[in-house]
């Protein structure tokens, strides 16, 4: 549904064509995060096409903010994104637009505030004790897959006040295999209806059986116990009973996995990225560990303490900016628009990169490099609102963004007072830019145990 427009001459650039009607689909489709980072100097808004949608990609902090905040309510999410979520998620906090999502929105924000998230605190400085008490010294583990089981425990704790460790290894399969399937979605133009049997739908629909199963059992315990509670089930089951519109038993599940979709692989990413980054950094290591030594002295780490870690969190925001989880966000206009001068006919997808606008040399000089301290002395503050944006931002800033920089650098200060881990020399980890970008093959590291002050 592309408007006619008798002022061609408003439209942005368009960047070298790819194949007629395929546009640059496959180019993109070929690299992604390089697909982003090429044409990231290509001008503040361009335009190409990907099978057939009209793409506008965002290069600049005003353009990204025109969508996500200026004009926001003219920009729901794409189409591509909403055939990958809603088979898994159904319509809500993620997926939903306008009023159904401000509802929805407004229903959970309480279960992040932040008196609650001392307790999230407790809950990650716990998993991750649990954690270490499996590690053995010299003995490799996948970063990646056992901070996937750590943040698993994390998420159901915090959000369900529930302990899913028995059922870690189940969950975790069938949650890759529900991620793997919207992925799928998300890729294929026009994939085949969900009833037609193939093997990808019926693993698909075995591994969302797996998770609704988990989640009910969760729900109904909390319902026997007579009592809500205040954190997010709590929530969602007042909303239930409560007046107005209630929740059916469908999306309050719905709601259950969509945050424990959107909290466990990303902040898992982040943590086993961070875990790499200080194994290859010895001297940020060094650093990190001194703070440590001198606030903490060896004992377990509170929300209260996370003030005195400013190296910590500098960690944690260079790590983030390097191996940003959400590498990319779209959104499509509604109604015709205008942002900053250029013409975004209705149906017009826009995209940007966080792995793109985060190694802006004009922001971040060596953008490659690893170093935390240029996050001292308030670089975020001085930067451009949206050249930096791991969390997104607006209205729809992710809504466990502080509880997730908190879980992050509580594990961190909890781990690394007790072992240094040894990472392969050679290069980077490959990271693969699917719904979450992951490293791909995993992150073998090998635990060595550190005394206080090493
Ligand atoms: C390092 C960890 C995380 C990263 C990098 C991250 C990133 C993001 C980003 C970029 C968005 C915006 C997406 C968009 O607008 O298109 C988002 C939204 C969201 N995130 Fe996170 N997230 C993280 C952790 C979490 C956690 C721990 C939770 C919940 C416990 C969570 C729940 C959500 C939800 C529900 C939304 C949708 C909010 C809305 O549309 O109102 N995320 N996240």
């Amino acid at each position: 549904m592309h408007a006619v427009t008798s002022d061609p001459a408003v439209l942005p650039p368009r960047l070298p064509s790819g194949l007629p009607w395929v546009g640059q689909g496959l180019e993109y489709r070929k690299d992604p995060l390089g697909f982003f980072l090429r044409y990231a100097g290509a001008g503040a808004v361009v335009r190409t096409r990907f099978v057939g949608t009209a793409i506008y990609l965002l290069n600049t902090s005003d353009a990204i903010e025109h969508v996500l905040v200026k004009n926001f309510r003219n920009y729901p999410k794409d189409a591509f994104q909403k055939r990958a979520l809603e088979a898994v998620v159904g319509q809500g906090l993620f997926t939903s637009h306008g009023d159904v999502w401000m509802r929805r929105r407004r229903m959970m924000q309480p279960a992040f505030h932040k008196n609650l998230l001392a307790a999230h605190g407790s809950v990650a400085v716990r998993a991750a004790n649990t954690w270490l008490e499996s590690r053995r010294e010299g003995e490799v583990f996948d970063a990646y897959t056992e901070m996937m089981a750590l943040t698993l425990d994390v998420v159901a704790g915090t959000l369900f006040g529930a302990n899913l460790s028995a059922r870690a290894r189940e969950l975790g399969r069938a949650m890759e295999a529900v991620m793997l399937h919207a992925q799928f979605l998300f890729d294929t133009p026009l994939p085949l209806p969900a009833w037609v049997p193939t093997p990808g739908q019926r693993r698909f629909q075995a591994a969302l059986r797996t998770l609704h199963a988990v989640v009910d059992d969760v729900v109904e315990r909390r319902r026997r116990q007579g009592a809500p509670g205040d954190d997010l089930l709590g929530l969602l089951l007042e909303a239930q009973a409560g007046e107005g519109e209630p929740l059916t038993d469908a999306q309050l599940r719905d709601e259950c996995l969509t945050l424990m979709i959107a909290g466990h692989e990303t902040t898992a990413a982040a943590l086993a990225l961070s875990l790499w980054l200080l194994a290859r950094h010895p001297e940020a290591e060094a650093a990190l560990r001194r703070e440590l030594a001198t606030v903490l002295g060896g004992r377990e780490p509170t929300v209260a303490d996370l003030p005195s870690l400013p190296f910590c969190e500098q960690v944690v925001k260079e790590s983030l900016r390097l191996y940003p989880p959400a590498w990319g966000m779209s959104r499509v206009a509604e109604a015709e628009d205008r942002m900053d001068g250029v013409l975004v006919p209705a149906g017009t997808v826009v995209a940007w990169s966080q792995w793109a606008l985060h190694r802006d040399a004009r922001h971040f000089p060596e953008p490659e490099a690893f170093r935390p301290e240029r996050w001292a002395d308030g670089l975020e503050r001085r930067l451009p609102r949206f050249a930096y944006c791991p969390f997104g931002g607006g209205p729809r800033l992710c809504i466990g963004a502080g509880s997730a920089l908190m879980v992050i650098r509580l594990v961190l200060a909890t781990v690394l007072q007790r072992f240094h881990f040894d990472a392969a020399p050679g290069p980077a980890p490959e990271v693969l830019p699917a719904i979450t970008l992951r490293p791909k093959g995993g992150i073998p590291l090998t635990p060595r145990k550190v005394s206080l002050g090493e």
